[in-house]
């Protein structure tokens, strides 16, 4: 048999990107990315430039499609590879991006009655403009005392699928009376490369239906009671607009159709995988495939993935979901909505003149320079802590009203100090998120890190150790999570046909870590000890009621603004 290979896509925030590996080894032989052409829509709809309110985020469905026709053939043809070489491609998503569509699958946004309605949009995953109906929806269920929610640390998130359903019937019911279905982004674009519109079978992944809509191997979705106490009109919603045929991951969603086929350059009949998302198809790319290890995909936000063998209850935590990241184990996912994006946001909005204009003049990214300044200073130097909700909190404290904070500053305080208080905060986050399962029967043995800021920031990745007093291994590869959405798509091609039967099998042969790990100081660790102890009075004061300042300037603003 000839060499095999199969493609992974990744669908980022800004971009997507494809991955073509080498079957035998998990070798990237090449890949390619395309930004999304309309990006993160969040102040105006493409054509009629219809202003959006604060805390919205939509896309564009065809900027997906966009990267089908553009990336997967790049990568064929970059790689030489043939078309009949390439047995499975799979896909990984940010997630709950989802999109209403009509009975033939296309978005109600690409319709022109309802293009001008920025109900009819992809709602990304940030979309944080349902928290109003995320926090009636915990409350209705916490005194309704549904089983459901200790499964997803006590509350259901603003970010995942019923609240975004419910802000549709909400403020745009004939958006949600025009939508068919409601589906996950993931599985739209399977849909797509299947021709499932055709057949008539939808399908959705096990993964995205369990973290992001409620969904449980035994018990299904929730009850018609729970649905109808919400909204009476919600009372039917899963049988009729979130109905599907639920798969595990791992299995194969279909075939590559002729039109498909012919827009990337892939044989007509290439298995394609269920889909995924992002963080979860990383997990077996870095090896991991048992209990103990902790995975970190860190990007704009940071996504922390950890399998376990029983259902335990952490605070916070995004969900607990059987097989929604390997088969045969629980799979725990907990996050922080904003790192890479609060570092972002200080070197585009709060750097002086001048950093810029230094950093321009030695010829290095902003990024870059401040971190190489801010390496020179010792932990708990800069006298600054601060708190990492520049997005708001995912866990613990699910609680997208919640802003930042910095504390310490001075007349002498430098940009770079501000920068390092940032790389800090984040990591602090994540300790929080470590000692929560660690502390409550999943225990984190091991920690592993992959996405674009391990590659980019050496000193983010030193911090990490020292605040979470563990070694981090690195995933050898830019594009974990393309590389695990190949190895799914291996997976469901087959190993008759050249690939693997699990994605243990796959993980085997494919995973790939660095040699070198970040370990921690010792002398780093018990400064960062004493920093963290004052992150948490911060976190559990701003965090927990005690002082619902962000709340009401927050709630302050939007009145103002409507003015
Ligand atoms: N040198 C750097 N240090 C820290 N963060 C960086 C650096 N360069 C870029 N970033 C941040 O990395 C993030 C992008 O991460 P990446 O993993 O590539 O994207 P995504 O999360 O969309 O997959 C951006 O939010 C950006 O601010
Ligand atoms: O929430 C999830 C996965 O559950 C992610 O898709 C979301 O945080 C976006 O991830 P990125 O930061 O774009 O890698």
């Amino acid at each position: 048999m000839s060499k095999k290979y199969a493609i992974g896509v990744d669908y980022g925030t800004q971009s997507g990107r494809a991955v073509l590996v080498d079957l035998a080894n998990g070798q990237e032989i090449a890949d390619h990315v395309t930004p999304y052409p309309h990006g993160v829509i969040d102040e105006e709809l493409p054509v009629s430039g219809i202003k959006l309110e604060h805390d919205w985020a939509l896309q564009h469905p065809d900027d997906y499609i966009e990267v089908l026709r553009k990336s997967v053939p790049a990568v064929l043809a970059a790689s030489g590879v043939a078309a009949d070489d390439v047995i499975g491609l799979g896909i990984d998503f940010t997630a709950c991006t989802m999109l209403p569509v009509d009975a033939d699958g296309t978005p109600l946004c690409l319709k022109p009655e309802w293009e001008r309605n920025p109900h009819g949009w992809v709602k990304l995953w940030k979309h944080h403009a349902a928290q109003d109906e995320a926090d009636r929806l915990n409350a209705i269920a916490a005194e309704r005392g549904e089983k459901f929610l200790p499964r997803y640390g006590g509350k259901i998130s603003s970010e995942w699928m019923i609240a975004k359903v419910w802000q549709i019937l909400d403020e745009a019911p004939d958006v949600y009376e025009a939508a068919d279905r409601f589906t996950e982004a993931t599985d739209w674009v399977i849909s797509q490369l299947t021709g499932q519109f055709e057949t008539g079978e939808f399908v959705r992944n096990s993964c995205t239906a369990g973290y992001k809509a409620i969904w449980h191997k035994q018990e299904g979705y929730p009850s018609k009671e729970f649905f109808a106490a919400l909204d009476p009109r919600l009372e039917n919603l899963v049988e009729t607009k979130l109905r599907g045929d639920i798969k595990p991951l791992g299995t194969k969603a279909g075939e590559l159709t002729p039109a498909m086929a012919e827009l990337t350059g892939l044989k007509a009949g290439t298995a394609i995988a269920v889909g995924n998302v992002d963080a979860h198809a990383a997990v077996p790319a870095v090896g991991v495939v048992d209990e103990g290890k902790l995975v970190m995909a860190m990007g704009t936000s940071i996504c922390h993935m950890l399998l376990g063998t029983e259902e335990v209850e952490v605070e916070g935590m995004c969900g607990v979901v059987e097989d929604g990241i390997i088969p045969g184990y629980k799979g725990y996912e907990a996050g922080q909505s904003a790192v890479g994006d609060i570092f972002e946001w200080f070197v585009e909005e709060a750097v002086p003149a001048y950093v810029k204009e230094a950093a321009e003049k030695d010829g290095v990214g902003i990024h870059q320079w401040l971190t190489e300044r801010a390496s020179a200073y010792k932990p708990g130097e800069s006298g600054l802590v601060a708190l990492d909700w520049w997005n708001g909190n995912r866990s613990v404290l699910v609680d997208t009203n919640l802003t930042g904070v910095v504390v310490g500053y001075t007349l002498l305080t430098k940009p770079e100090e501000m920068y390092r208080a940032l790389l800090e905060a984040t990591a602090y986050g994540t300790r929080t998120i470590i000692d929560a399962f660690h502390n409550n029967g999943v225990p984190v043995h091991e920690v592993y890190a992959c996405g674009g800021l391990p590659q980019k920031n050496r000193l983010l990745m030193q911090i990490y150790a020292d605040v979470t007093n563990r070694e981090i291994k690195i995933a050898d590869s830019k594009q974990t999570p393309a590389v695990g959405a190949a190895m799914f798509g291996a997976v469901a091609a087959g190993s008759a046909k050249g690939g693997y039967d699990s994605v243990v099998d796959a993980a085997k042969a494919m995973a790939r870590v660095r040699e070198e790990t970040f370990k921690p100081i010792p002398d780093n660790v018990a400064v960062y000890e004493r920093l963290y102890q004052e992150y948490r009075t911060l976190h559990d004061y701003f965090g927990r009621g005690a002082n619902d300042v962000m709340k009401r300037l927050k709630a302050l603003k939007d009145e103002v603004s409507k003015e």
